[in-house]
């Protein structure tokens, strides 16, 4: 039974939060899916994930932040910081649908989770730091123009006492821990994978009717690397990841590899009807590189979205699924559920992107991947090269206040477009580095924005330096 006037909802502000949303997109598509499904992108998402968006969600809606005619634009101007939050706000506006279900980016469903809809505003579940406060990565809303216009209000009055969503949510729906328990929704419905191990007994008791896993905190899954060949997860650098992470770290994984990188591979394949500036290229190394001209910066109304992708600004009323300009090509198994008008014959192989035959850790092949036996599993943790791991910068920090001089407008921040580096031993998501012109690198130092650990380290400096001197 499909419900058209209910969504599960998802924002991606970047090319890297992207492929957390795809990753959630095709795990809510793995367990029969019956809502729609909705992105919220910002200006900063380029046109060929826009398109990839496309194949996986039914609307990909761009939202603007800077909205020079109303109240929002005041509110920037004065609580800059306060930019990622209202972006996630902005989902009170999808008025066309009578109750959501927004997941953050970071999270992975791991079975049906119709029953949410049951709940009411404001449902959410403990946050495993603080628990009389909620996780604002999981919540039952209801979109009313209403409330978003309160929220924002609260926002420009009150601020946010973590300077982010959560904060924000949880003074606005101040009674939540105390006057509703129905509106308390369980920890298996956002099991944070780094308390997993805070309370082993815990998760070894409950943790396999665990439904949603949230990789909470500045570590994400995109930030490690794959071996689809061994089927192991390389960690990177110091952080540290406990057996049960690494069983959900591989679930996404291999989703990421079987469902979403072939939707890249499709997207090459049209993209001679696409629009020009998509550059998608096996390299002699068989490194996959992605490129596109994304529309940084430019207002929603002057930028060209790629079809299927709606903009805030326009009327919103269509519960028609967002058809990219590509035919759908995914390589999925049988149980994945196709947007409506989506046929599976469409549905080929990838063989540019090689993937072994045999991976010896699949748990989707398993009956419950959550209930395996993590002694039994072959998931290995590896150290990976750290210099290689994606720069944390532009990570969201819940508890990182940034000073006032270093915090920009959101709209103006760099767009963080993807390098996906596939090779037969290995998987990695890096955010691709940009060459700066020597106009921009004198703009950045003087915001501030000095890269101290890359290439504005005192190293690299002295080493510039020495070849000036010789
Ligand atoms: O650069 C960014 C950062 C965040 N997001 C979106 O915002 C969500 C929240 O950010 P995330 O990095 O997932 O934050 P968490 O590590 O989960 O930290 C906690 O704190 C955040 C700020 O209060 C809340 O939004 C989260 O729900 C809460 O779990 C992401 O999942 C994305 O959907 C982006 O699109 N781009
Ligand atoms: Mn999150």
């Amino acid at each position: 039974m499909s419900v058209t006037d209910q969504a599960f909802v998802t924002l991606a502000t970047n090319d890297i939060y992207c492929q957390g949303a795809l990753v959630l997109g095709q795990s809510l598509r793995r367990h029969r899916l019956t809502r729609k499904l909705v992105v919220l992108i910002t200006p900063q998402v380029s046109s060929l994930l826009r398109v990839i968006l496309s194949k996986v969600f039914d609307e990909v809606i761009e939202v603007n932040l800077i909205d020079s005619a109303d109240y929002i634009h005041l509110a920037f101007l004065r609580r800059p910081e306060l930019g990622l939050t209202l972006t996630k706000l902005h989902c009170w506006t999808l008025t066309h649908y009578s109750k959501c279900v927004f997941l953050d980016a970071d999270t992975l469903v791991l079975s049906n989770v119709d029953e949410l809809f049951d709940r009411g505003e404001f449902s959410a579940a403990p946050d495993p730091g603080w628990p009389d406060c909620f996780n604002s990565g999981v919540f039952v809303f209801q979109p009313s123009l209403h409330t978003h216009k309160l929220l924002l209000q609260h926002a420009m009055e009150h601020g946010s006492f973590d300077g982010a969503d959560q904060g924000l949510l949880n003074s606005f729906f101040r009674n939540w821990s105390t006057a509703d328990i129905h509106k308390h929704l369980p920890f298996i419905y956002n099991l944070s994978s780094n308390t997993m191990y805070t309370y082993s007994p815990a998760f070894k008791q409950f943790g396999s009717s665990a439904k949603v896993v949230h990789f909470l905190g500045s570590t994400k899954p995109w930030n490690y690397k794959y071996n689809p060949q061994s089927g192991s997860v390389l960690e990177q650098g110091s952080a540290s990841s406990s057996q049960h992470q690494a069983v959900f770290l591989h679930l996404w994984w291999t989703i990421y590899q079987n469902n979403v990188l072939p939707l890249y591979k499709s997207a090459q394949a049209g993209k001679a009807h696409a629009s020009p500036g998509h550059r998608l290229c096996l390299s002699d190394v068989g490194a996959l590189c992605t490129d596109s001209v994304s529309g940084v910066g430019e207002p929603c109304a002057n930028s060209t979205p790629s079809a299927g992708v709606l903009c805030a600004n326009s009327p919103l009323g269509s519960n028609q699924p967002a058809q990219g300009l590509l035919e759908p090509t995914q390589m999925v198994d049988e149980t994945l559920s196709l947007p409506e008008g989506r046929r599976s014959e469409d549905m080929i192989d990838c063989p540019e992107i090689e993937t072994p035959a045999v991976i010896t850790c699949d748990p989707l092949s398993q009956p419950s991947p959550q209930l395996a036996d993590f002694t039994e599993t072959e998931t290995t943790l590896q150290p990976a090269n750290k210099v290689e791991s994606v720069p944390s910068e532009e990570t969201f920090e819940p508890s990182q206040e940034l000073p006032a001089e270093t915090i920009r407008d959101p709209s103006l921040q760099d767009a963080l477009e993807v390098d996906l580096a596939v090779s037969v031993s290995q998987i990695s998501i890096k955010e691709k580095v940009k060459e700066l012109s020597p106009e921009e690198e004198r703009r950045k130092w003087e915001e501030g924005r000095i890269d101290y650990m890359g290439k504005d380290a005192f190293a690299r400096i002295q080493e510039k330096l020495d070849r000036f001197l010789q």
